[in-house]
């Protein structure tokens, strides 16, 4: 059986000789380095770094040979078995585009998540979820029960060791402290390309603004609205003869895409933040 996979991520001050530091601890392990990217940021200084690699070492192994060199440098690391899938928990609202992109990109092996659970605060795609065996939670959400709602989220995110969570096309803000405990892992899908047309109906307003591209934005939910880390963007071009209704249709394609792009790179720990923007390694 051939040994297994290991990604290995690191981010630090940037500096000489961490590539070889890496590169020597692995090299003395009998560890193969199949893929690896770097990324030195000469404005905030920061260097950004992701492997693959495969040997006869574990996972402990491996960590306790990288733990010295991630001393020195002063590095934020992590360490995952490559073929593990990340556990997802996906948010939705009325519209199932991309909740049942998800379900069926999952389903048919092209998505490195396994979709622990749905949650909506409708009942909608209730059968959806269950057509796919996985777990349904509906979050009801009015103004009184706001509180409770994003609660009873992170009682999911708890109760299912939930490692990403994915608002797709879930038409609710979240507090400022729901955004803190999910921060750098919760990616939201947003119908416009940002930082163009924030909100909730961002269709209508490229509608009203004429615009002949069309777009969509996946990135990091922050406080913020809409102004969280990109991760992801495409386009569509549109012409004078869609009116909203049809650039809706036009966007859906466009956010699955996006949505389920973003969501590999994260999965496969390519993305890093730094400071308000991402690196993504791929
Ligand atoms: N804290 C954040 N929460 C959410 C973000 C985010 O970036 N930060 N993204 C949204 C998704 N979104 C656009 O992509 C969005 C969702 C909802 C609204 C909005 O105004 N909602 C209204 C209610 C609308 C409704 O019930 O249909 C509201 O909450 O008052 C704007 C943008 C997800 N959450």
């Amino acid at each position: 059986m051939s040994d297994p996979s290991y990604v290995i991520t690191a981010q630090c001050e940037d500096r000489p000789g961490i590539v070889h530091a890496l590169s020597s601890v692995l090299v003395d392990r009998d560890m193969n380095i199949d893929e690896c990217q770097q990324f030195g940021d000469p404005l905030t200084g920061r260097f950004f770094i992701r492997a693959r690699v495969h040997g006869p070492a574990d996972q402990d192994a491996l960590s306790e040979c990288l733990e010295p060199v991630a001393e020195r440098f002063g590095m934020t690391w992590g360490l995952w078995p490559a073929a593990q899938p990340m556990r997802a928990l996906v948010m939705v609202s009325g519209l199932g585009h991309c909740l049942s992109d998800l379900l069926y990109r999952q389903q048919a092996g092209s998505l490195p998540i396994d979709i622990v659970g749905v949650g909506s605060n409708h009942l909608t795609f209730a059968a959806m979820a269950a057509a796919h065996d996985v777990p349904f939670h509906h979050i009801p959400v009015t103004v009184e029960t706001k509180a409770s709602a994003e609660a009873r989220l992170l009682e999911l995110v708890d109760e299912y060791d939930v490692e990403l969570v994915v608002l797709a096309r879930y038409m609710q803000v979240l507090s400022d402290d729901l955004c803190r405990a999910l921060a750098g892992r919760a990616i939201n899908i947003h119908h416009s390309f940002l930082p163009s047309f924030k909100g909730a109906r961002p269709y209508h307003q490229a509608h009203a603004r004429g615009v002949k591209l069309i777009g969509a934005t996946a990135h990091y939910v922050t406080p913020d609205l809409d102004e969280g880390p990109i991760i992801e963007q495409d386009t569509a071009r549109i012409d004078h003869g869609y009116r909203a209704e049809a650039m809706v249709v036009a966007g859906r394609d466009v956010e699955t895409q996006v949505l389920a792009r973003a969501i590999t790179w994260h999965a496969e720990h390519r993305v890093f933040i730094n400071g308000s923007s991402t690196v993504v390694l791929r």
